[in-house]
């Protein structure tokens, strides 16, 4: 049996050899360069970026966003821990050597981009700030803060509009957990036309989400079952007791801690990160976080009850016009969305859209979401020279690179300010 290529590999595996990108495409209709279409990315009038775990499986998703997006940079920094220092990643035909990240990492450094947990956001984001850069940070930690926004581009770009890249001035945002952007893509919009009182979210979480030794393990351990072997297992853990569990042929409540209301944190993610999304503290949110033993792609069951009446079809036309979402959703067929088949794209698809029986009225709504990774939508990350909006990278799924900042490089004079660095 062939091995089924997991595109989080496309950059790894740098130790020796330079590796060239991409190593592994998923990209169901491979796009055919025009024969008039220039590369512009690498070019000097654009940011300079910095990659904070760019060995990962997020950190490889950037890159490939930043490439099929042709996103504009005059300079890449590759930084990981002191392990990865030392390799060698071919990145756009450039060879670039991994850094160990260290506290000098962000000198000259516009945009970085940061996905290596939640400590080392805590404790390298201010100082990336202090030296004038602009984090977009994956993890949770800077996401209930106060003073940082928040934000899905298409859901709350306002949030973040203050920020300006190349300004000197540093400041943060924080990309929302996986689940809640893409159940917020969706909801959303319907949630402008009827409002939202309380949303029943049950998620079907791909093993993306829990990095890129996750994703080895499960086809390991599939490989292992097939084969009748002893499967391997370290990742997946019980709260503890610390038993090890099988991920593949399995499913379980998702792996991050139980709180002590018996919810676990990812749950309360969706609940605490939508109410900051919607700025809304009275919404009700309930969760049910499950992971499935599927390679990428998140899907989730969304209940919505509504203040307003909403007729199935118009939620069907909102959805369709939404910003990053497509519907798929035929009945006759038994077509709906599914992992593989979003995998790989760039849109929150949308299907098994029906009133809600047992609610009345049309007050109540029933949606299957399934998203995979970057999700740019009309995103200019394409660049063309005069194009003031800017992608903006942030993560779903397990990389959830969604990168559209609404003009923010490009815009106004950089000041002179002293970065301390
Ligand atoms: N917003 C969201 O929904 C999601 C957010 N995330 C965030 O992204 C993070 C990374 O996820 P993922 O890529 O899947 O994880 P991986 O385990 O695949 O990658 C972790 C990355 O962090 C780096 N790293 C670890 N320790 C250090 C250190 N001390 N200094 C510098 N770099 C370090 C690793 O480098 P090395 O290879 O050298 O060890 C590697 O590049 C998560 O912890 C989470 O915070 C992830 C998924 C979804
Ligand atoms: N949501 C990821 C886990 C994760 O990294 O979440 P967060 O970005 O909130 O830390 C998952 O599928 O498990």
């Amino acid at each position: 049996m062939q091995s089924p290529a997991i595109a989080h590999r496309r950059f790894l595996n740098g130790d020796a050899a330079a590796t060239t990108f991409p190593l592994f495409r998923l990209k169901p209709t491979p796009s055919i360069a025009s024969p008039f279409s220039v590369r512009m990315s690498l070019r000097e009038d654009a940011p300079s970026l910095a990659v904070v775990g760019v060995t990962g499986a997020v950190g490889q998703e950037f890159l490939s966003v930043l490439s099929d997006r042709n996103f504009p940079y005059r300079s890449i920094k590759m930084l990981a821990s002191k392990r990865s220092a030392g390799k060698k990643y071919t990145f756009e035909d450039n060879e670039y050597v991994v850094e160990e990240l260290t506290a000098d990492s962000f000198k000259d450094v516009d945009i970085a981009l940061f996905s290596a947990g939640g400590s080392i956001s805590k404790e390298f984001g201010p100082i990336a700030t202090n030296c004038g850069s602009v984090v977009v940070d994956n993890s949770s930690a800077f996401r209930m803060d106060d003073s940082v926004p928040l934000v899905i581009p298409e859901v709350n770009p306002d949030a973040m509009s203050h920020i300006r890249i190349g300004s000197g001035k540093g400041a943060l945002i924080a990309n929302p957990n996986c689940s809640t952007i893409i159940c917020l893509m969706a909801a959303t919009p319907l949630h402008r036309r009827a409002k939202v009182l309380r949303m029943v979210v049950s998620t079907y979480q791909a093993a993306s989400g829990a990095g890129a030794a996750a994703m080895e393990e499960l086809e390991l351990q599939t490989r292992e079952v097939l084969e009748g072997k002893r499967p391997t297992c370290k990742i997946f853990k019980q709260q503890v007791l610390s038993v090890l569990l099988l991920y593949a042929f399995n499913l379980f409540s998702h792996n991050a801690p139980v709180l002590p209301n018996g919810y676990n944190e990812e749950e309360m993610k969706l609940v605490k990160e939508t109410r900051k999304i919607w700025n809304d503290k009275d919404i009700k949110v309930t969760a049910t976080c499950i992971r499935v033993p599927v390679m990428r792609a998140h899907a989730e069951s969304v209940n919505l009850q509504f203040a307003s009446p909403l007729d199935e079809d118009e939620a069907r036309e909102i959805l369709k016009k939404a910003p990053g979402v497509v519907v798929i959703d035929d009945r006759a067929s038994n077509h709906f969305p599914t992992p593989l088949e979003v995998s790989n794209k760039d849109d929150v698809a949308v299907g098994r859209i029906r009133r809600d029986e047992s609610q009345d009225g049309n007050y109540g709504f029933i949606g299957y979401l399934c998203l995979w990774g970057p999700n740019t939508q009309g995103g200019c990350s394409k660049c063309c020279p005069d194009c003031r909006d800017v992608a903006v990278i942030q993560d779903i799924s397990f990389c959830q690179v969604n990168l559209r900042w609404k003009n923010v490089w490009l815009e106004g004079e950089a000041e002179d300010v002293d970065s301390g660095c």
